[in-house]
């Protein structure tokens, strides 16, 4: 039992209110996806921080506010377990990756990752993302159907083909987008309605499209071993902890997989977000355009943390649309959540945007409004977790200064080469089925300079 709690003083989950368990086998999942925040928001104003949800068939439970996220991210009873909860959404197609290991694995393998994450490897990556973010963006033209999403989705999708793979030298054109489609098969088997191998489905395409990236990182495997290089892959076939332990190819070949769908959506829609409010607030475009224009063609890493305009605009968007804006855990025992006793085996929705929109901790929070951030104000420091979009405790994201320094340097480049405008009252059409992404694609007027 965490927090010293005994049996005896706990309270049960509450009981569903009339009309909350939603339609037969979905329950209220619809409701989410249509309004995370205006779902959240009737689960506090109806049961407060520990509430009832009926999803997927099965009762589970929805933690609201910073103090039940940080209990359930925290972990203390070692509870709250992702594997058994993250392995139900993003099937089999990511398994052993580093979010879906839990308790001893999970830190014997975050030991290893960690050495990945270093700041001379973030440096290198760095130098290495300006050429392949100036080649991606170089097809891009001006027409007024410019649609910023798919933009961005291939523009990551090529820095992550350099920077993950190491541009794969010998790689031609056709196959490099033979494991783009692959990659992509599997992030979108997420929102598989048949959850099996069967044809012409996501789940279908997803099992043939890990086939092909496990066979593409295998055959790579002994040349990466055999030579050091800057790229992610040859760096997780290299690196060690001061104990020497290493990856074997499975773990390299499953880290890497991982690796590379942690880092592209998410990366994609805040950059997107981003886009569209400089788009919507042209004061604070050209604030960051001065910052940019004042550094030179590649900036370095320190140089990209120098810009501080752009920092707080890329906080306000993790703010307002968190790429993740619920994470989720399955209970291996019974425990409990800020007084309220949780059975074993019960899933645990941990709904973080909402803490990013509470009145208590943010003032106006649906305003666009990045000085919030600043040294004068830090909105952020109201409470430990106000702000987590990076989660928190010991599955806190491991890209995170990787995830600001990508997408530093394509708003860098962007703010450069280019000016756009959204209309003011432009409110983004979201699909939130998997992670928020707009469903219009994200129309903006972009013009060169
Ligand atoms: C803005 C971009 C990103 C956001 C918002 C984000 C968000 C998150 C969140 C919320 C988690 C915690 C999941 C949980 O507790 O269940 C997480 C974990 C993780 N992220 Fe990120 N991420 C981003 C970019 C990246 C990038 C660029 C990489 C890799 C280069 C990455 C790699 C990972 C990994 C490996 C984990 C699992 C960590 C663990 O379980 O120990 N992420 N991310």
């Amino acid at each position: 039992m965490d927090q010293g709690t005994t049996t005896a003083t706990l309270r049960e989950i509450p009981p569903l209110a009339p009309g909350d368990r939603g339609l037969p086998w979905v329950g209220r999942l619809l409701d989410y996806s249509r309004d995370p925040v205006g779902f959240y928001r009737h689960q506090w104003e109806t049961y407060g921080p520990v509430s009832p949800f009926f999803r997927a068939g099965e009762m589970g439970v929805v933690a609201l506010g910073p103090d039940a996220c940080e209990a359930v991210l925290r972990n203390k009873d070692k509870a709250f377990a992702n594997g058994p909860a993250w392995g139900q959404i993003v099937g089999p197609f990511f398994d052993r990756g580093l979010m879906l290991l839990d308790f001893e694995e999970h830190h014997a393998h975050r030991r290893i990752l960690q050495e990945a994450f270093t700041r001379p490897r973030l440096a290198a990556y760095t130098t290495a993302m300006h050429p392949a973010i100036a080649q991606g963006m170089r097809g891009w033209d001006t027409d007024p159907q410019f649609r910023a999403y798919p933009r961005l989705k291939q523009l990551t999708l090529d820095i992550a083909a350099d920077i993950f793979m190491g541009g794969a030298k010998d790689t031609s054109r056709a196959e490099m987008d033979r494991v783009n489609e692959a990659f992509i098969a599997c992030v979108q088997a997420a929102a598989g309605v048949v959850r099996a191998d069967v044809p012409l489905t996501r789940w279908g395409r997803a099992f043939r499209g890990r086939k092909v990236l496990e066979s593409f990182l295998r055959h790579y495997l002994p040349a990466k071993r055999a030579t050091a290089t800057d790229d992610i892959f040859s760096v997780l076939c290299h690196i060690e902890t001061d104990d020497g332990e290493r990856f074997s190819d499975e773990d390299v070949v499953n880290h890497m997989i991982f690796l590379m769908m942690a880092a592209h959506d998410t990366s994609t829609i805040t950059t997107s977000t981003m886009l569209q409010y400089l788009g919507q607030h042209p004061q604070w475009q050209q604030r960051c355009r001065e910052e940019s224009l004042a550094l030179g063609p590649a900036p370095t890493m320190p140089e990209l943390e120098s810009l501080t305009s752009l920092d707080l605009v890329m906080k306000e968007a993790l703010r307002l649309r968190s790429p993740v804006p619920a994470l989720i855990r399955r209970t291996v025992k019974e425990t409990s959540l800020l007084g309220v006793r949780i059975p074993a085996d019960t899933g645990v929705m941990v709904g973080v945007q909402f803490s990013h929109m509470m009145e208590d901790y943010w003032t106006n929070p649906a305003v666009f409004d990045p000085e919030r951030f600043a040294p004068h104000r830090r909105e952020d420091k109201s409470h430990r977790m106000a702000w987590e979009p990076f989660g928190g405790g010991v599955h806190k994201c491991i890209g995170l200064y990787f995830a600001g320094l990508e997408v530093k340097s394509i708003l860098y480049r962007l703010l450069r080469d280019y000016r756009w405008s959204v209309s003011p009252g432009y409110r983004a059409p979201l699909d939130n089925s998997s992670l928020p992404f707009p469903k219009d694609g994200s129309p903006i007027h972009l013009t060169r300079i």
